[in-house]
């Protein structure tokens, strides 16, 4: 690996002066040859300095990481989580036609086609109103109590779909913060509200705690009746019967599925209530479509894969440590916050699968809004800024609103401008051009400083017809195998999260000590003088 790691260093250094400009003068099919199909997706890298050299030295590292190997031990169910001693299948909740997928010898694939069964009759159940509000009338809305995997993904999801909902309404609460969970409630009938409460472990502090908010407030007006009025997804069924969950309404599932992966399975029931089995059935055969591909496409042709080497040029090789999610669609306004969990959980680790030190950078930190806001936020640092940090632009040749599409127009008009801008940039000469036209004449250096753009800002652009499930599974399932390819290139382990545990076990120690004064002495000074504080100012 090392010496792949090198060519790519020296090759790196030996070119970087020439523009991304550059090489579009010189390859006049730059774009064909730096772009990947997909079906009705095209992932285009060719406003990056990613030459035909430097491409086949990323594939050549991707080959030397044995990517191929590496993948078709997941799809095979080996315990690549290492460090939990698991597989990691949430490929398996795709895999529709229930081709064998063996965990320890036994076919799981049964289990999780049953499950999926369970879930879309409760689902059509829910929705036709066969199980219903404890008073009989249909259920109107959904509140999906969870968080981290377990609220993200099928936050994420709803509302990326909006325009196929025709089932209940879906909120969701995450944060232990009792703000949030007070203003859903709020809005909702205690009479016509089923909440599920979504806990991989069903131990997590947060979501405990708001679904036992819940139900003392769906006790408080349904008494004995609030059972009918919750439903649970879990590994745990002791855990979720001792919370006093009808068995009927708890949908299992394995620790084979880690929680940022798990939108697919029943942890994606809220999404499936709010676009219907069927729909839900498109999103995950998107995602089984993008599986197939990973598989079987060459390495230079498959779209995470060459995803993940454009990351890997350039978080490792030119050195720049963030990636802005930029998709202009609304309606993945919860995209950044989705990727930050798979990326940042995944790949935010700083030894590899043996616990020896990586001695390159890992993940790079996540972070994006929907366009146009971000242009009238944080663009002006994405064009002039000191820091250069990499775009990923997602958009739709065309939207749900036929009836807006000159909205449309707008939107991707506004996109491509956005690549082109920080590729092209504007020299300081145009911009005394461009003075010099208006007549201005004092100050000209200064206010051309001011004006010019540097340009060479490289960006990738993920090209879709329209967001549907069936595209929105391709999208998710495209970044999850790139987030596979980053981690295994890294030799890292992306399905554990050992970060978390630390702040967890020093929240519950410090649980006792809010508005205490007494007992600080053993915590340094700043959380001794923060809870000092905090008992003063709560009197
Ligand atoms: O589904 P659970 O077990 O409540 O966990 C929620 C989240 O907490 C984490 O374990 C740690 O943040 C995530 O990986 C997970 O998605």
């Amino acid at each position: 690996m090392n010496e792949k790691w090198a060519a790519l260093e020296v090759y790196h250094e030996r070119t970087k002066s020439s523009g991304i400009s550059d090489l579009f003068d010189r390859d006049p099919m730059r774009f064909d040859a730096f772009s990947v199909t997909f079906g009705d997706m095209l992932l285009d890298f060719s406003k990056t300095s990613i030459d035909p050299t430097s491409r086949n030295l990323l594939v050549d590292l991707a080959y030397a990481a044995k990517i191929e190997q590496k993948r078709d031990d997941m799809f095979a169910g080996l315990a690549i989580n290492q460090s939990e001693g698991r597989a990691v299948l949430h490929t398996a909740l795709r895999n529709l036609e229930g081709e064998p997928v063996y965990v320890d010898g036994i076919d799981i694939m049964p289990g999780i086609l049953s499950n999926f069964e369970s879930a879309k009759m409760f689902t059509r159940a829910v929705r036709n109103g066969e199980i219903s509000a404890s008073d009989g009338a249909p259920f109107t809305d959904i509140v999906n109590i969870g968080i981290g995997g377990s609220d993200l993904g099928p936050a994420m999801v709803t509302r990326a779909l909006t325009p196929y909902h025709d089932g209940p309404r879906c909120h969701f609460v995450s944060n232990v913060d009792g703000a949030q969970i007070s203003d859903i409630l709020d809005l909702l009938d205690p009479e016509r509200t089923l909440f599920i409460i979504a806990s991989k472990t069903f131990t997590t502090i947060e979501t405990m705690t708001n679904a036992q908010t819940a139900k003392d407030w769906a006790q408080a007006a349904l008494g004995e009746k609030v059972k009918h009025h919750f439903a649970a997804v879990s590994t745990s069924l002791e855990k979720t019967a001792a919370f006093g969950i009808n068995s009927e309404y708890v949908f299992g599932f394995e620790d084979w599925v880690g929680g940022r992966y798990s939108v697919w399975g029943p942890i994606g029931l809220s999404v499936m209530l709010a676009i219907g089995p069927e729909a839900f059935t498109e999103f995950l055969l998107g995602a089984q479509d993008m599986d197939t591909h990973f598989q079987t496409a060459a390495l230079h042709q498959n779209m995470p894969v060459m995803l993940a080497l454009v990351g890997i040029w350039h978080n490792n090789i030119c050195g720049y440590g963030s990636r802005a999610i930029l998709p202009y669609d609304q309606r993945l306004a919860r995209l950044p916050a989705y990727l930050q969990q798979l990326e940042m959980e995944s790949n935010g680790k700083r030894v590899d699968v043996d616990g020896n030190l990586i001695s390159r950078n890992t993940s790079p930190i996540i972070w994006g809004e929907p366009g146009t806001n971000g242009q009238h936020a944080f663009h002006q640092l994405l064009h002039q800024g000191s820091r250069i940090v990499p775009c990923e632009f997602l958009i739709a040749a065309r939207s749900h609103e036929a009836d807006l599409d000159k909205h449309h127009q707008l939107l991707l008009a506004n996109c491509l401008a956005q690549s082109e801008a920080l590729m092209r940039g504007r020299s300081h000469e145009e911009v005394i051009s461009i003075l010099c036209e208006k007549g201005v004449t004092e100050n000209l250096d200064s206010a051309a400083a001011h004006r010019t753009f540097p340009g060479n800002r490289p960006s990738v652009t993920l090209l879709y017809k329209k967001l549907s499930p069936r595209t929105l599974g391709r999208i998710i399932a495209l970044y999850e195998h790139r987030v596979f390819v980053e981690g295994a290139v890294w030799g890292l382990n992306s399905f554990d999260q050992w970060g978390v545990e630390l702040g967890k076990e020093l929240a519950s120690d410090l649980l006792p000590l809010i508005g205490s004064e007494e007992d600080l002495d053993e915590r340094n000074g700043s959380t001794g003088g923060l809870l000092r504080t905090v008992a003063k100012l709560r009197q």
